[in-house]
């Protein structure tokens, strides 16, 4: 697309919520989500053309978010981005500025990728709106990821991928954090469903990794590391048994499970109907039960609704794994 056609132009980005560790696999594995439903689970960012940069914050959770913009993770994103393009060569009289609306629709301080899905919006729309301007692709998914994971580090206090690299590439994905790939893209169990429940409180990020402990026992690193390395080959080979089995959290479950009103329950009813792997989404407060057929998964689904769910905020959906990632429109 030619530049004067980019004038009038509204390029719209999204992102979906995703989940962090599955359990088994702090700060190294995550998934990204989709409501079977096809309700929307994710942030939207639109950017458009003006005389200078400014943002809009609209959508359910919008009010919930600094009002004032420069604190923003979307402006942040902005301002690293046009950086960028400055330091690639692009003469800063030749960037338009652009006017940007996040429509920000996950909760923050969800376990859900809430700042994730922000960042990935506005990133991967504002490559997407440069390379029409400009007919070539600023930067490739890899650069991309890498500035993502440093701007997600920003706010949650230290570099982590397991929210924006699902979220931005989709599925579940593996950190290699290799500067030349950051992240691998994993085969899945396409009949897996994954009911994802967020109870409606808020749990800072920084503060659930802050009560971890800085140091981990022998026999917890041996678990992890076959957990990890048992659950990947189980997913080449497909083998749901034996991945589901490997799916136990010896990190950060024991210590921020106390943050969760209902968790023990939550956990127990959703092993006893029928669910192959229970856990914290992220560092929480969201829930996720995993379950091989639809029928468990809505009786899940309805049980975590009337039981985990705590005040009007909390909602509760069957998602299956988004595989797309962000995307735009
Ligand atoms: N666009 C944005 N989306 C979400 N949080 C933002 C955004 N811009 C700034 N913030 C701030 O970043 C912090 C996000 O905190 P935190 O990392 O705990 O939440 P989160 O990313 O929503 O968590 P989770 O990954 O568990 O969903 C909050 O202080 C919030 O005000
Ligand atoms: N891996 C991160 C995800 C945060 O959503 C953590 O558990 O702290």
């Amino acid at each position: 697309m030619s530049e004067s056609n980019m004038q009038n132009k509204t390029i719209t980005a999204y992102a979906p919520a995703s989940i962090g560790n599955v359990s088994l696999g702090f700060d190294l594995l995550g998934a990204a989500l989709k409501p079977i439903d096809g309700s929307k689970l994710g942030d939207e960012v639109d950017l458009t053309i003006a005389e200078h940069f400014s943002l809009e914050v609209k959508g359910r959770f919008a009010d919930k978010l600094p009002p004032d913009p420069v604190s923003n993770i979307v402006t942040r994103c902005y301002q690293h981005f046009i950086k960028a393009l400055e330091q690639q060569g692009y003469a800063k009289a030749d960037i338009p500025a652009l006017h940007m609306t996040l429509h920000k629709h996950l909760p923050i301080g969800s376990g859900l990728g809430s700042s994730a899905a922000s960042i990935v919006a506005a990133l991967h729309g504002l490559n997407q709106f440069y390379a029409d301007y400009f007919g070539k692709v600023p930067f490739t998914d890899n650069e991309l990821l890498l500035v993502m994971g440093e701007l997600e580090g920003q706010i949650s206090g230290s570099v982590h991928y397991d929210n924006v690299a699902p979220c931005f590439l989709g599925g579940m994905t593996l950190m290699a954090e290799f500067k030349e790939q950051v992240a691998l893209s994993l085969p899945v169990f396409e009949n897996w469903y994954w009911v994802s429940c967020y109870s409606g409180i808020s749990v800072s990020t920084a503060a659930a990794r802050e009560i971890l402990p800085k140091q981990v026992s022998m026999a917890d690193t041996i678990q992890f590391g076959r957990q990890l390395a048992v659950f990947t080959d189980a997913l080449y080979r497909q083998d749901e048994q034996l991945a589901a089995a490997m799916m136990q959290d010896v990190i950060a479950e024991p210590y921020r499970k106390s943050l969760l009103p209902k968790f023990d329950e939550s956990r127990t009813f959703s092993k006893q109907n029928g669910a192959l792997a229970f856990g914290i989404s992220g560092s929480g407060p969201t829930v996720f039960a995993v379950c091989d057929n639809l029928a468990n998964a809505e009786k899940i689904n309805q049980w975590l609704t009337d039981n985990y769910i705590q005040n009007d905020t909390g909602f509760s959906h069957v998602c299956q794994l988004d595989v797309n990632g962000a995307v735009t429109r």
